[in-house]
């Protein structure tokens, strides 16, 4: 894996929306992320920010540029099982258990799992101990419905961890819950990150969240949909509650929402 975990070169996503209009989901959209390091996008409703995580996914084509994920084509990287991908939702298998759930990945992928760790020098993640550090490991042999969503969400990020990804994108994997427990899910996603160094892309809607967990927060704004500002988050970690209530942690939250003003009054005109 190169220094450079991802890299977006001027990309351009426009959709068809019927009647000979198209709408600009990403104009000339530039990027580049270095490996380890963790990265949220912000921005107001529209901007682009799950279109630009599908583009890099592979799951999308753009219409314009290109994406490169560890030097490779964000396809061949999601054959080589070099990526994860963690939706809003949890989509884990109704009739497995916990346990069964998060296992599943790396059982379907054994020989591509083993060599990335070959490569890498690491040994197999281990399931259980990664649901025990996720406070899962008492309901690990429970079925999705039995437990709360935040568990259930929280099993979905040992499920994507397991693969031991060099990058994870995340698509607002936290609006659903409540602060409370999005604040000791952001804790947990951290100690999981910090423990298994993938790169990490983050989509969210909120400040503290962005500014708790990010190196950089890239903000967008919307109509076309494009990246108005990268900032540097240079707070120490681990960042563990205390980190909220300090001057620091409050002055980043001023800052990005000082740029995010822009990006909402350009949305609004
Ligand atoms: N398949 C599609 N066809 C047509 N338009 C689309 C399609 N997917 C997205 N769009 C439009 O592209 C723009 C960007 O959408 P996208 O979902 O990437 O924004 P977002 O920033 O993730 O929004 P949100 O914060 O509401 O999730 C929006 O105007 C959206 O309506």
């Amino acid at each position: 894996m190169s220094a450079e975990a991802i890299r977006v070169d001027r990309v351009r996503r426009v959709y068809d929306i019927g009647t000979g209009g198209s709408l600009t989901a990403l104009d000339d959209v530039s990027l580049t992320i270095s490996a380890g390091t963790f990265v949220s996008v912000i921005g107001p409703s529209g901007c682009g920010k799950s279109t630009l995580l599908r583009v890099i996914a592979g799951l999308e084509q753009p219409d314009g540029g290109a994406v490169h994920v560890g030097g490779v084509t964000p396809a061949q990287a999601a054959e080589h099982k070099m990526l994860g991908l963690v939706p809003q939702t949890p989509a884990l298998l109704p009739w497995l258990s916990v346990l069964k759930n998060v296992s599943l990945p790396a059982k379907v992928n054994r020989s591509a799992g083993r060599k990335r760790r070959a490569a890498a020098g690491t040994g197999a993640p281990d399931m259980v101990e990664l649901l025990r550090k996720a406070g899962l490991h008492d309901v690990m042999h429970k079925l999705p419905s039995q437990i709360s969503g935040g568990m259930q969400q929280r099993a979905a990020i040992v499920r994507a961890f397991g693969l031991h990804p060099d990058v994870l994108l995340m698509d607002e994997p936290f609006s659903a819950l409540d602060e409370f427990t999005r604040e000791s899910l952001q804790e947990q996603l951290l100690d999981l990150w910090d423990e298994l160094k993938a790169t990490v892309l983050f989509v969210t809607h909120s400040v503290s969240e962005a500014v708790r967990l990010s190196d950089k927060i890239v903000v967008m704004a919307p109509y076309p949909g494009r990246i108005i500002d990268v900032l540097d988050i240079d707070l120490p970690r681990p960042r563990g509650q205390a980190i909220l209530k300090t001057a620091h942690f409050h002055h980043y939250e001023d800052l990005v929402r000082d740029r995010l003003r822009g990006a909402f009054q350009g949305a609004a005109s």
